[in-house]
């Protein structure tokens, strides 16, 4: 949490100010009892009616007075505080941005998402609260204290008692409902884990029947949070009932002992009512007190989760070339530019981390500029894996991986990704009209360019259709396309950054064949010549590939073009026969 504060220092002066005006209205309130005590004294003993309405007047003013600093107390801290949630959540977004895909994996998007929202918001109450009521309340309780020794000595001894004996039940109560508190807290969080996943799958929980099995599920957790939410709120609520036992016992002795004291002459009355008043300040304030604690140790937890998350150091370190391919150079200067691979993999092997075992063992392979590579293999033999690592979503750990005679690690990696267009297996697209989806891929891509990419990835058809075309209204997640379109759609925004390796993993799944034939004969027309790399398990849309590699079980099982394949790697044969029977093919 320490680690956080830095994010107070833009607002030093309200830092300061906030604490500073509400220990000012604390010093009018303990001023209070004081102005009553000569009310009754000197204006109702007297039947002072003049003076009666001056000290009411006082009264008010000091009222006034206080509300005034309460408010710019208030107004300091919620700017303090905002700011401080504002400068967090900025820098933990940033951050989340430059983790890696493995870190992320780790972290898991729920819990990053409980850490820029929820965490956030406790950690700043917690400084709004600090700011505001650490220096008052502890003010009042010791000023209380003085200013009934002021009054009477002798009776401002019950307050030595009554102070301890109220501290030890409201802290007592505070430390044992502390770590309570923290278990209603992940209880709260698995309660929103539930409600998110049960949310983003609402569909297939439908589709299956399951939405009984989730209520339960659902009904069980937030039982147990209520449990435990009814459990600490028994506990809390003993305060209350104790300490006023132990207050109204204090006030009791208090009117005693001042009775006592006004017979013989030695306080008046109006004092013995100051002297209640202080006590009945002491304890709102304890409790106050009791409350900052709980708020605050809860924003103490969350802002150290916040700040594990702000420590992890991205594993994946920068290089600083930047990425030109087109006057790309090898270190081997006899090297011919045409012969430099765009894309080569040199014993490459991958195991993510945390995993049993490797994903990808010893990958070697070499695509020249301009050639099309095709990536086939049954489901988890790695081909996402393996084009994962072109764009560096993921680092090799054994081997190395060249992009135009260069290790990948040595390119700045947004300049690298600034040359890489990824058309991913799930078709992601975002609130917002085509056009400025589109742009992801080239934010200075002109109209034309859109409609050229759109042409290619087949997609001009379904866009002319739209009301108001590139203009048409996409809203989030995609939700008003087809699975179809939105695929085609992915497809041309990577096309519109014009890169000079377009990696396509498993992005024409949506896609009848025809439409996958034209897709892929648009590529190979596309001016601009990229090494496209084609992830799929449809044999039909690798087979025209310059190079196929098959992979099985994380190793390239077969790596040629189609007739060669056909002929030498029986995992190709089983996966080409399987969709093509064999008679079919003869026949055909
Ligand atoms: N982020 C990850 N963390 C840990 N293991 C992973 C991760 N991504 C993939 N794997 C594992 O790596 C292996 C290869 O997965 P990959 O997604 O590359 O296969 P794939 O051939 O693309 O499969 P599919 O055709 O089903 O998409 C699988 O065993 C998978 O469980």
């Amino acid at each position: 949490m320490k680690s956080l504060l830095i994010y107070l220092k833009n607002y030093k002066k309200e830092s300061v100010l906030a604490p500073l005006f509400k220990m000012l209205e604390a010093s009018f309130e303990l001023l209070v009892p004081l102005v009553m005590a000569a009310v009754i004294d000197v204006g109702i003993a007297d039947k002072n009616e003049p003076y009666i309405i001056k000290m009411c007047l006082v009264l008010i003013a000091l009222g006034l007075i206080g509300l005034v600093c309460s408010i710019t107390a208030q107004y300091f801290s919620a700017k303090a505080a905002s700011g401080f949630g504002t400068g967090v959540r900025r820098a933990l977004f940033e951050h989340i941005q430059n983790l890696t895909f493995t870190e992320m994996d780790t972290i898991g998007s729920s819990t990053l998402i409980t850490r820029l929202t929820s965490d956030i918001n406790q950690a700043q109450a917690g400084v709004n609260l600090v700011l505001r009521l650490f220096l008052r309340s502890p003010f009042i309780v010791f000023g209380a204290m003085i200013m009934a020794f002021t009054v009477d000595v002798q009776a401002a001894l019950i307050f030595v008692v009554v102070i301890p004996v109220l501290s030890v039940i409201v802290f007592g109560v505070m430390l044992v409902t502390m770590p309570l508190y923290r278990k209603v807290q992940s209880h709260l969080d698995s309660v929103l884990l539930t409600t998110r996943e049960n949310l983003a799958g609402a569909r297939v929980i439908r589709a299956f029947n399951k939405e009984e099995e989730e209520r339960e599920r659902f009904e069980e957790e937030n039982q147990t949070l209520t449990d435990a939410q009814k459990f600490v709120g028994r506990i809390s609520g003993l305060m209350n009932p104790l300490t006023y036992i132990v207050v109204n016992g204090g006030i009791i002795a208090l009117i005693y002992a001042g009775a006592v004291r006004v017979n013989v002459g030695d306080l008046t009355q109006g004092e013995v009512v100051a002297l209640v008043n202080y006590m009945s300040q002491i304890l709102v304030e304890l409790v106050k007190l009791a409350n900052l604690i709980i708020t605050v140790t809860k924003a103490v937890a969350c802002g150290n989760r916040i700040g594990g998350v702000l420590k992890i150091q991205p594993d994946m370190q920068d290089g600083d070339s930047i990425f030109r391919p087109a006057d790309a150079i090898s270190k081997d200067a006899a090297q011919r530019r045409e012969d430099i691979p765009a894309v080569e993999f040199d014993h490459v092997s991958l195991t993510y981390k945390g995993a049993a075992g490797e994903s990808l063992t010893d990958i070697t392979f070499r695509a020249m500029r301009g050639q099309t590579i095709g990536i086939i293999g049954g489901t988890g033999s790695g081909k996402s894996s393996l084009v994962n690592m072109i764009p560096r979503f993921y680092d090799a750990t054994c081997g190395m991986i060249r992009i135009f005679g260069n290790d990948i690690r040595d390119y700045k990696t947004e300049s690298l990704r600034s040359h890489i267009g990824v058309v991913l297996q799930k078709a992601v697209l975002f609130k917002g009209t085509i056009a400025e989806n589109l742009r992801w891929g080239n934010e200075k891509a002109s109209d034309e360019e859109l409609e050229e990419a759109l042409e290619i990835s087949q997609a001009k058809e379904f866009v002319d259709q739209k009301p108001g075309r590139l203009e048409f209204q996409i809203e989030q997640g995609g939700r008003n396309l087809s699975g179809g379109q939105k695929q085609r759609l992915t497809i041309a925004r990577a096309l519109v950054r014009k890169p000079e390796i377009l990696i396509l993993d498993d992005s024409a799944s949506a896609l009848d064949f025809a439409t996958d034939a034209a897709l892929r004969a648009a590529i190979r027309s596309m001016k601009d010549d990229p090494t496209v790399f084609i992830v799929s398990q449809r044999a039909s849309s690798v087979q025209y590939a310059d190079q196929i590699i098959v992979l099985d079980d994380g190793r390239a099982a077969g790596i040629g073009t189609h007739d060669e394949l056909l002929v030498s790697c029986p995992a190709y044969q089983e996966i080409y026969y399987s969709q093509f029977p064999k008679e079919a093919v003869s026949n055909g």
